[in-house]
């Protein structure tokens, strides 16, 4: 069992910005040991913005970003020493091969082929020449295989192939029930609620809906058609 009475990342009522404009506004959000929470909403509603804030690259204008229980104010490289993990979109070196990719990240290629076995005939191949779905298989399998205690992912599988998405989200629920908390900004909505405990809905800055999967998915069309483009609603049929 995990112990789930400490969150791993908490906001509370959190502004957060760039100059003097807040852009996301009285956030309460947290994240447990074991869960996945999906963090949902429109292009612009500041998803990316709670990420950065959350993980010390952008310091609260008010309230506080909490780390492993206390307020914090460590930027990411210290935080990510203590088991923070975070994903942007193609994290990886694209000069390097898989491998070398795997060596600087300081995991095996052991482990990483493990997780993600799709990686084993590239492992000589330059990280620029590897498909979408494998660059994200990569830049997961460098934050997975250290074990963080708690994954920030942006948007993952953005433009991506349904199945790989599955198996992405796949490997990110399975550590999740190892202990490992995560919170996702993802566009193919219905495949989040798939593996989520519970989901943020942000619309301009601010949480406007929150509940589990199974509670949120009877408003699911209303939150497609007032949050989300169309396209996003369609990439996920
Ligand atoms: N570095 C920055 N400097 C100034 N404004 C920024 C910066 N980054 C983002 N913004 C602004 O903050 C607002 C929220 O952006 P953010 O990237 O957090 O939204 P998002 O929900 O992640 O959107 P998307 O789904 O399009 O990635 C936008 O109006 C954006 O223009």
């Amino acid at each position: 069992m995990h112990d789930t009475d400490v969150p791993l990342i908490e906001a509370r009522a959190l502004s957060a910005g760039y100059g003097s404009r807040p852009v996301v506004r009285d956030l309460e959000l947290e994240v447990r040991p074991g869960e996945v929470v999906a963090l949902l909403g429109p292009n612009g509603a500041g998803k990316t913005t709670t990420l950065r804030a959350l993980s010390g690259g952008l310091l609260p204008m008010h309230g506080e970003a909490h780390w492993l229980g206390e307020p914090s104010r460590a930027p990411l490289h210290r935080r990510a020493r203590q088991g923070l993990a975070y994903v942007g979109e193609r994290a990886v070196f694209t000069r390097l091969d898989t491998a070398d990719n795997l060596r600087v990240g300081r995991v095996t290629t052991e482990q990483a082929l493990e997780l993600f076995p799709e990686l084993a005939k590239r492992l000589r191949t330059g990280a620029g020449m590897l498909s979408g779905g494998e660059q994200q298989m990569l830049s997961l399998a460098r934050a997975l295989c250290r074990a963080p205690r708690m994954l920030l992912a942006d948007e993952l599988s953005l433009g991506l192939a349904p199945l790989v998405v599955d198996r992405l989200l796949r490997a990110v629920r399975e550590a999740a029930d190892r202990g490992m908390g995560a919170l996702l900004v993802e566009q193919h909505v219905r495949k989040v609620l798939d593996i989520a405990d519970r989901v943020y809905v942000l619309h301009r800055g601010r949480v406007t809906m929150t509940g589990t999967p199974a509670e949120l998915r009877a408003d699911l069309d209303a939150i497609e058609s007032s949050y989300l483009a169309e396209k996003t609603i369609h990439a996920t049929d």
